[in-house]
């Protein structure tokens, strides 16, 4: 007996999921409902799905999962943490302008930026801390790097490793010109130093706080913007002295401001979120 799942598509800076309310729907296999329905031509067309939860901590108000396209399962997600808090407070499901997230890589506290209007135009998310170092994600000295140096498809690229809770290894260039991100992406993401695979982002700073950021995410590919990529790529660009604590990264669908804060150590994350459309999907019961 087939069922229907009602669905909300939403988009931060252009990464794009598909969201399912699961107080109200209930999927059951969600790492292959996200394959399926990622899929632009005989899907929805998504960069993965988030599951929306109700919490059973005292500690957290709502949860979230998220799920990349290829059905992996992350443990944080920046962009997709945004358009969460939106659509719990434009659909009214809280009256709070500050929500607490349980992710999979702990709380993330949610600060709502409203209109006049009343409507969200854009969150804040404390990310939490930077993990510089995690032998469990990188296969090297420490499990750290720092202008270090990966090897794929026979070239050598320096870049530094940060985790948001998912890894990053960012690799800092003159410029993205040319750049050959499906290409260099997909080898590096499956790099035996990433023992979890890895997202790759490709930076180049810019003039007054500006960053240029792409990225290759693991079990996504190329996406538009990615959340905790430019958390990592302001975090690598200050690690590396190349830029203040504080950037904003240009990504291909949408600038985000990052503020690496000194009193407490943790990344803020500032961006838009927007509804794209609402619809339902058959799935086997
Ligand atoms: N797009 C997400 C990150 C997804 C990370 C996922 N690709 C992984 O770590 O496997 C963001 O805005 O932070």
């Amino acid at each position: 007996m087939a069922k229907t799942v009602r669905f909300t598509k939403m988009q931060g800076a252009g990464n794009d999921y598909i969201y399912v309310d699961t107080l109200l729907n209930d999927v059951a296999n969600p790492a292959a409902a996200a394959v399926a329905w990622s899929s632009p031509h005989t899907g929805i067309g998504a960069d993965g799905l988030v599951l929306i939860g109700c919490s059973r901590v005292p500690e957290a108000d709502f949860t979230m999962r998220i799920f990349n396209a290829d059905g992996s399962e992350a443990l944080m997600c920046g962009n997709a943490s945004r358009c969460v808090g939106k659509y719990l407070y434009e659909k009214g499901i809280t009256d709070s302008t500050t929500i607490r997230l349980l992710t999979l890589s702990g709380v993330k506290t949610l600060r709502l930026h409203l209109r006049h209007d009343n409507t969200v135009e854009s969150v804040t998310v404390d990310m939490g801390a930077p993990v510089l170092a995690d032998a469990g994600l990188l296969s090297a000295p420490g499990g750290s790097m720092v202008n270090g140096s990966v090897a794929a498809g026979g070239r050598e690229f320096c870049g530094t490793f940060v985790s948001m809770g998912n890894p990053h290894f960012v690799v800092f260039a003159d410029s993205l010109d040319g750049l050959d991100l499906a290409r260099w992406g997909a080898l590096l993401e499956r790099s035996a130093l990433f023992p979890q695979r890895c997202n790759i982002e490709f930076a180049q700073v810019l003039a007054d706080g500006l960053i240029r950021a792409r990225v290759w995410e693991r079990g996504s590919g190329v996406t538009m913007a990615c959340g905790t990529g430019a958390c990592a790529t302001a975090v690598a660009a200050s690690l590396t002295g190349r830029a203040p604590r504080a950037s904003r990264i240009v990504m291909d669908g949408g600038e985000l401001g990052v503020d690496w804060a000194g009193d407490d150590g943790h990344v803020y994350l500032t961006g838009p979120a927007e509804f794209v459309f609402e619809g339902e999907v058959q799935v086997a019961g």
